[in-house]
């Protein structure tokens, strides 16, 4: 592991220029440069972030998911909203690195270089502990956890070759911090959890090429993710333990996210932000 110092480029502050205005500052402040990859694209808070890193002036992004068709109805929508930007779709299993390089380099060739990656494929079961199939276990981990390695590596090779630095950004949980409630989800708060510590460590080993790590970690939001068969006891019980006393729009999401990706988020780096209306509080 090499350590950053002080006078590496990669990591310097970069401070807006003197002569912009109030408002080019503000605009500079939460910027999202270049072209952003995002997994999971298909999905209802993957789309909303779509949007986000286009209102904030990303040139291009990328949509990978399983289900591509899905992505492109997201890719038509936004296109719709940003007919000047390049966005595109990729088919890809997180869980295959052979298909994240062959995205990877897809990517790279229409959009050109990559700023950002985030991570938000992800699966969730209500199994219990007792009666999970190894199966279940191994395939929750499989996507939410090693799927996310596996693109942070793919990035992170790219954001090295091209000398640029980059951020990468987890979708863990606020199941990575405290277990789920009443639903039995030992296998998803598992998988969540160990985000939070993989963030670190490449934070840690990646810092020096100026690519920064970190996690945010929604609490109930109101995605199709939460709507399963059984769940409508869990969110009154969800809603009833929430200060807020009610789940989150993936349109909350966005703005953390935004200050994690862009140049206000420029120092922050190995961490989770949680943004779940106060649901840890109790
Ligand atoms: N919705 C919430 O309350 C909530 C809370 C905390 C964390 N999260 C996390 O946020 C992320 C997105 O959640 P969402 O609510 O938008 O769910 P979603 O189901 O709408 O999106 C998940 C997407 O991941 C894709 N995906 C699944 N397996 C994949 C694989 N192997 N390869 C590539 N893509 C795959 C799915 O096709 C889907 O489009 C997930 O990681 C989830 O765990 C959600
Ligand atoms: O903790 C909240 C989530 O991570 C998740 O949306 C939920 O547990 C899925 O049912």
């Amino acid at each position: 592991m090499t350590l950053s110092t002080a006078d590496n480029p990669l990591t310097a502050p970069r401070p807006p220029p003197d002569n912009l205005s109030a408002a080019q500052r503000t605009a500079y402040r939460f910027q999202v440069n270049g072209n952003a990859i995002i997994t999971g694209g298909a999905g209802t808070l993957a789309l909303e972030a779509a949007k986000a890193f286009l209102e904030h002036g990303a040139s291009g992004l990328a949509l990978w998911d399983l289900n591509p068709e899905q992505a492109f109805e997201s890719v038509k929508q936004l296109h719709s909203q940003f007919p000047d930007r390049r966005i595109i779709t990729e088919a890809v299993d997180v869980r295959d690195e052979t298909q994240i390089a062959s995205a990877l380099e897809s990517s790279v060739k229409i959009l050109g270089t990559i700023s950002t990656l985030c991570c938000f494929a992800g699966v969730v079961g209500c199994t219990p502990a007792l009666s999970m199939p190894a199966a279940e276990w191994r395939r929750t981990h499989d996507i939410n956890l090693t799927g996310s390695f596996l693109c942070a590596q793919a990035v992170a090779r790219q954001l090295r070759a091209q000398n640029t630095g980059g951020s990468i950004v987890f979708t863990a949980s606020i199941s990575a911090h405290a277990t789920n409630f009443p639903q039995p989800q030992a296998a998803y708060n598992s998988s969540k959890t160990a985000l939070l510590s993989l963030a670190k460590s490449l934070a840690a080993e990646w810092s020096s090429y100026g690519i920064r790590v970190n996690c945010i970690s929604p609490g109930y939001m109101d995605t199709i993710l939460n709507e399963g068969a059984g769940l409508e006891r869990a969110r009154s019980v969800w809603n009833e333990r929430n200060p807020m006393g009610r789940m989150g729009h993936p349109w909350e999401l966005t703005g953390p996210l935004v200050l994690l990706v862009s140049n206000a988020g420029r120092y922050i780096n190995g961490t989770d932000v949680v943004v779940d209306g106060g649901a840890m509080v109790f």
